[in-house]
């Protein structure tokens, strides 16, 4: 569960707050990440924001003497803005430098209490959402090349990253390092078709592929390249829109992830759709297929996420057969809801983790090496694309009121069980778990109704009273300028 690098009330009780919440749950670990310009500001290690670093130290002191282990990423999106603006963000190469220099402040003044360190967090939403659609910032629509370079740069970063752990700090600290990479399953419309068995392949190829080939055998997948550099060549360009690794880079950057963090979320059915060139590039074109997806699956939060639990378990094997059964540690997976239900009863979120986590144990039993699990999310936080209107958290927030105080929803109670016996004991026994957990979300609803009330009392004293005082005093001024005029 993550709230650090984007902690928006870093009032010291709520903290603690949060971790008895932790704590009351059983959370053996807590998922964070360090906000790099929170640390240095201007991107550079020239400048030292201590306050900064106090923080996450309190933090990471907290958790610890709670015995709860961090798991910190170092990028989870956040770019200090002097980069971006000076160099272009990660379209640039230098980049790969900068961070490596975070990263090492960080193994400097962390790493002899943090064991378990991931680079990125989902470098394919950093690439695609930020440099290809535009959707996430940098908001920079660079399609067909966008993508490509901001991902060659962070496969780069990364890399770096692990051999300064492992040369500087491993002996020493004895930690992973590894980086979260987050795919979707895809899965054949037709499992007796070879062209929509390929374009299922390439789906994921191009999702998590892109990511973990280079990193786990050496290069990008074949089929990347061979799509992209003929369209490429199609296009008339000289040379690939997918960058190339030297020699000497790819036996660099191969074998640099101690774990594979994994980040799931849904799956798509997947067919053979051509997208002829000249047509505009763009990283969707090149992979040649469309996605579609049932109409019975459930979809209660986010319109990309529907609730299909098997796909988790293909994904899972996928990755073993791929790239040699690497330590997988799960570290996002979970549902959202809408804004406009604010039913701390939440039976679909039970029922996804229910028959996700189950489809992940039976991938266990498959010889899957899953060492995590860690949901998506603790509490409700800033969703990217859509705020804070869609919901992920097992703790409802009532985001309206000062000190953001959080309410259980019936997901906690149940979550706490799956933890409490470690999965799941006998179907009887998970039905009540649900039961129970309704009943007792009842009463956290009622509480969360007397909310409002607070809300407006907040409003009242935080604008209306500021207002008026302001006005009397701008009206006092002018009278009193009045009163001086007539004395004159
Ligand atoms: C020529 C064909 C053109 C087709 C164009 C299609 C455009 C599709 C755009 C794709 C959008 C996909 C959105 C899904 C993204 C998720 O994978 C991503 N949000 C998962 O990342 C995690 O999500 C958590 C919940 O939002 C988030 O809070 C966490 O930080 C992310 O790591």
């Amino acid at each position: 569960c993550q709230i650090g690098g984007r902690h928006n009330v870093s009032l010291w009780f709520v903290l603690q707050d949060d971790i008895t919440l932790m704590k009351d749950m059983k959370l053996n670990h807590y998922r964070f990440s360090i906000s790099w310009p929170r640390i240095l500001p201007s991107g550079q290690k020239t400048e030292l924001n201590e306050r900064g670093i106090k923080y996450y130290e309190d933090l990471i002191n907290r958790l610890l003497d709670n015995q709860i282990t961090p798991v910190v990423t170092l990028y989870h999106w956040d770019l200090p803005q002097v980069l971006q603006e000076k160099y272009g963000g990660w379209q640039n190469a230098s980049m790969v430098n900068y961070f490596n220099d975070f990263a090492d402040l960080c193994f400097q003044r962390f790493g002899n209490r943090v064991k378990y360190w991931i680079t990125f967090n989902n470098p394919w939403s950093i690439a695609v959402e930020g440099y290809e659609t535009g959707e996430h910032a940098p908001g920079l629509k660079l399609r067909g090349t966008g993508a490509y370079r901001a991902a060659h740069h962070i496969i780069k970063a990364h890399a770096q990253v692990w051999h300064t752990y492992d040369m500087k700090w491993r002996s020493r600290q004895k930690g992973l390092v590894g980086i979260s990479l987050t795919a979707d399953w895809g899965e054949p419309v037709d499992i007796t078709n070879q062209r929509d068995i390929e374009a299922a392949e390439r789906y994921i190829q191009f999702y998590l592929g892109w990511f973990a080939s280079p990193i786990f055998s050496g290069d990008y997948p074949q089929v990347m390249k061979d799509y992209i550099g003929r369209k490429s060549g199609q296009q008339g360009l000289g040379a690939s829109r997918l960058p190339v690794f030297s020699p000497q880079e790819k036996s660099y950057i191969k074998g640099t992830s101690d774990f594979l963090g994994l980040g799931h979320f849904t799956t798509r059915y997947v067919t053979l759709k051509n997208y002829p060139s000249g047509l505009g590039d763009s990283y969707f074109a090149d992979r040649d297929l469309a996605e579609l997806v049932d109409p019975r699956w459930p979809d209660p939060g986010s319109e990309w996420l529907y609730s299909v639990p098997w796909g988790f378990r293909r994904l899972l094997n996928f990755v073993k057969m791929q790239y040699g059964n690497p330590m997988i540690h799960v570290t996002e997976n979970g549902v959202s809801e809408k804004m406009l239900c604010t039913d701390l009863c939440d039976d679909w979120r039970m029922q996804y983790f229910k028959d996700y986590i189950n489809e992940m144990l039976k991938a266990v039993k498959d010889g899957v090496n899953v060492k995590g699990y860690t949901a998506w999310s603790l509490l409700d936080n800033f969703e990217w694309d859509e705020g804070f209107s869609e919901r992920f958290g097992l703790y409802y927030v009532d985001f309206r009121s000062k000190t953001k105080p959080r309410y259980p929803k019936a997901s906690v109670h149940f979550y706490k069980r799956i933890i409490s016996s470690n999965g799941f004991p006998n179907q009887r026994e998970v039905e009540s778990w649900k039961r129970k957990a309704v009943e007792t979300c009842s009463s956290s609803n009622q509480l969360l109704a007397a909310d409002p009330l607070i809300g407006h009392m907040e409003m009242v004293t935080e604008i209306v009273v500021p207002t008026v005082c302001t006005l009397c005093i701008l009206l006092s001024a002018v009278f009193l300028m009045f009163l001086l005029r007539g004395r004159l």
